[in-house]
């Protein structure tokens, strides 16, 4: 514990100073933003540990991750108090070892998921009364949790459910979920801070509060990310609001851990309910009960297109406009400028393309880089290529472990397979793939003659990127294709040195991401430091992990208390005449 805080405190030390350094040198280049000082906050991110041979971190995962792989856990429908265990049972499998069942779980029939909605709706009175100092208690009663005694629990259930390495697993289900928890608290309480003008406090008091939403938020979450799961169910219910939660059927262990926590950690029952069902019959009852009153959706643009338009179709049954926020899919680009410094851009596309299999919305799936560079790139990305190690997370020298899934192994071996009978395109690195033990895809790279291939515009979400190499006089040009040859907006990268280059693109690439990086990788987005979500078709841009993203779910109350109260109709001139 003692060198942990040493490590963290002087790593605090450090950072702070980078950020000190940083400030007293020139404005940054999109404006002069002032930038705060780590000491104006009273939250940190939560340290990501290393996992380093040796470590208790590592000890630690590996008892649990032994456990965890001798026992098939029984997951019920949670709604109140009450378990249910009905119809079918369906099994959570290891992605890299499919014949391997982790978890047992149901689907909630209709009925049932009526049943959790009215649940909601009650508990919401009840819990919407509850002080903010009493709910705040129990979100940091869970945090610790969750970065203490359950820490590796949750790791191990993401690393062996989601297939993710211990560092993968750590940064998602550890860290991003902690900071959730934490940094929804700190953002609360800057919000309630803001009280409207009294201009005579002796004459009229006037104040602001939050209330939940009166009604149900339906949270439905991906595959990807725990802790989007657990920020998709828990930020609305912070705000006060009442959730029926439908968790994604691949990642059921790691968002069960989390329900668990919660619960343990004070959060009375029936606020947020556990409801894993099929996803078509879920959308179809939430979004015909009257009393829906936002969905908290993450996932792919179908569905939520899917989901837009069936609130559209029931408008008229409904109590309050329900709230829509949705965070959908990506096709993100790295642009290489021939200023660029080809090392960083090498392994940062490694990172990007093939951190957990490609499977983040932010992965770099697109990438342009100039003729005069791509000799030493290309040699670059092959080589980093052939080391990345493919295969179950419980060894750690891998680099990735599998796809999610049968549908997803067959979506990106079919574009593989595309690619491969494809005139205009030529797979360079990998393009191997093989089910038979898990769903394992080797990483991939393609190259590309024609920039609106169908590989350089939709959605993959695996371990695939294809690469345009564009003649150096075009770069104006081909930065402009960047906008118009996708409907996403996501995330983005430029690599450049040339300074008035970043200007430029900075203004012409304005719209193409909702999280822009300048000589970084385009994932690995931190909760309050750099708010995620993109714009036009990849989402509705709330900004998980910023400041406004609590304010989405609470319905604010304007309240003017008088103290000299008016006894006259006339306005004064009128009794003066
Ligand atoms: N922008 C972001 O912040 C972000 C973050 C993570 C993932 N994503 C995106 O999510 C996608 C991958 O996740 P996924 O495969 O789990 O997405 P998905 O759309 O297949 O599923 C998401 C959730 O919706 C449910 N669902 C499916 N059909 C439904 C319906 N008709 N009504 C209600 N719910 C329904 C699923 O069961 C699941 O729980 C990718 O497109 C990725 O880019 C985006
Ligand atoms: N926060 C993640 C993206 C989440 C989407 O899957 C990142 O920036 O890499």
């Amino acid at each position: 514990m003692f060198t942990l805080c040493t490590k963290w405190m002087v790593r605090n030390a450090r950072r702070l100073e980078r950020l000190e350094r940083f400030e007293s040198s020139a404005a940054p280049s999109h404006g002069s933003v002032q930038l705060p000082k780590l000491q104006d906050f009273s939250v940190a991110n939560e340290p990501v540990l290393e996992y380093r041979v040796g470590s208790k971190e590592r000890d630690e995962l590996k008892v649990e991750l032994g456990r965890i792989s001798t026992v098939i856990e029984e997951i019920p429908i949670v709604i109140g108090d009450k378990c249910y265990c009905v119809g079918e049972p369906k099994f959570q499998v290891m992605p890299h070892n499919h014949c391997h069942a982790l978890a047992k779980y149901y689907y909630a029939p209709a009925s049932t998921i009526e049943h959790a909605i009215e649940v909601s709706v009650e508990a919401q009175q009840r819990w919407d009364r509850t002080s903010l100092q009493e709910r705040i208690a129990i979100w940091e009663r869970a945090a610790n949790m969750m970065a203490g005694e359950q820490r590796q629990r949750l790791n191990a259930a993401t690393m062996m459910g989601q297939s993710k390495t211990a560092i993968q697993a750590e940064i998602d289900s550890a860290a991003e979920l902690i900071d959730f928890m934490r940094f929804n608290i700190f953002f609360l309480k800057e919000n309630a801070k803001y009280q409207p003008i009294s201009t005579d406090p002796c004459v009229t008091r006037n104040s602001l509060r939050f209330r939940g939403i009166d009604g149900f938020i339906a949270a439905i979450s991906p595959f990807n990310f725990t802790a989007i799961g657990g920020n998709l169910a828990y930020t609305p219910a912070l705000m006060g609001n009442g959730v029926v939660w439908k968790p994604s059927d691949t990642a059921i262990l790691s968002n069960w851990r989390i329900f668990n926590i919660m619960r343990e950690a004070g959060l009375p029952p029936g606020v947020v309910n556990f409801v894993p069902a099929d996803g078509p019959t879920f959308g179809n009852v939430i979004t015909s009960s009257k009393y829906l009153s936002g969905v908290n959706f993450t996932g792919s643009v179908p569905t939520f297109n899917w989901i837009w338009k069936a609130v559209g179709d029931n408008l008229h049954r409904y109590q309050n406009y329900p709230r829509l926020i949705g965070e959908c899919g990506g096709k993100n680009y790295h642009f290489v400028h021939p200023s660029a410094d080809p090392a960083t851009v090498i392994s940062g596309t490694i990172r990007s393309a093939f951190e957990y299999c490609g499977q983040k919305c932010s992965a770099c799936s697109r990438m342009y880089v100039p003729r005069s560079l791509w000799g030493e790139i290309c040699c670059g990305l092959l080589e980093e290529r052939c080391r990345l190690k493919v295969g179950d997370p419980r060894d750690f020298s891998i680099f990735m472990g599998a796809v999610i899934d049968d549908k997803a192994f067959d979506r990106i071996s079919g574009y593989i397979n595309y690619a491969l009978n494809n005139r205009k395109t030529k797979i360079i690195g990998g393009g191997c793939y093989d089910n038979r033990v898990g769903y394992f895809i080797e990483p991939t790279i393609i190259e590309t003659t024609d920039p609106l291939d169908k590989l350089m515009t939709e959605e993959i979400f695996g371990p695939v990127l294809t690469v345009y190499v564009y003649e150096d006089k075009e770069v104006t040009d081909i930065l402009r294709l960047i906008g118009t040859s996708t409907k996403f907006a996501l995330t983005g990268a430029i690599f450049a040195q040339d300074k008035p280059f970043i200007q430029f693109a900075l203004e012409e690439l304005k719209m193409t991401a909702g999280n822009f990086y300048i000589n970084d990788k385009s994932t690995g987005s931190v909760v309050g430091q750099q708010p995620f979500g993109g714009g036009r078709m990849s989402g509705t841009n709330d900004k998980a992990g910023g400041p406004n993203y609590v304010m989405r779910w609470t319905t604010q109350q304007s309240i003017k208390e008088t103290f000299v109260p008016l006894r006259d109709v006339n306005y004064p001139y009128m009794n003066e005449s």
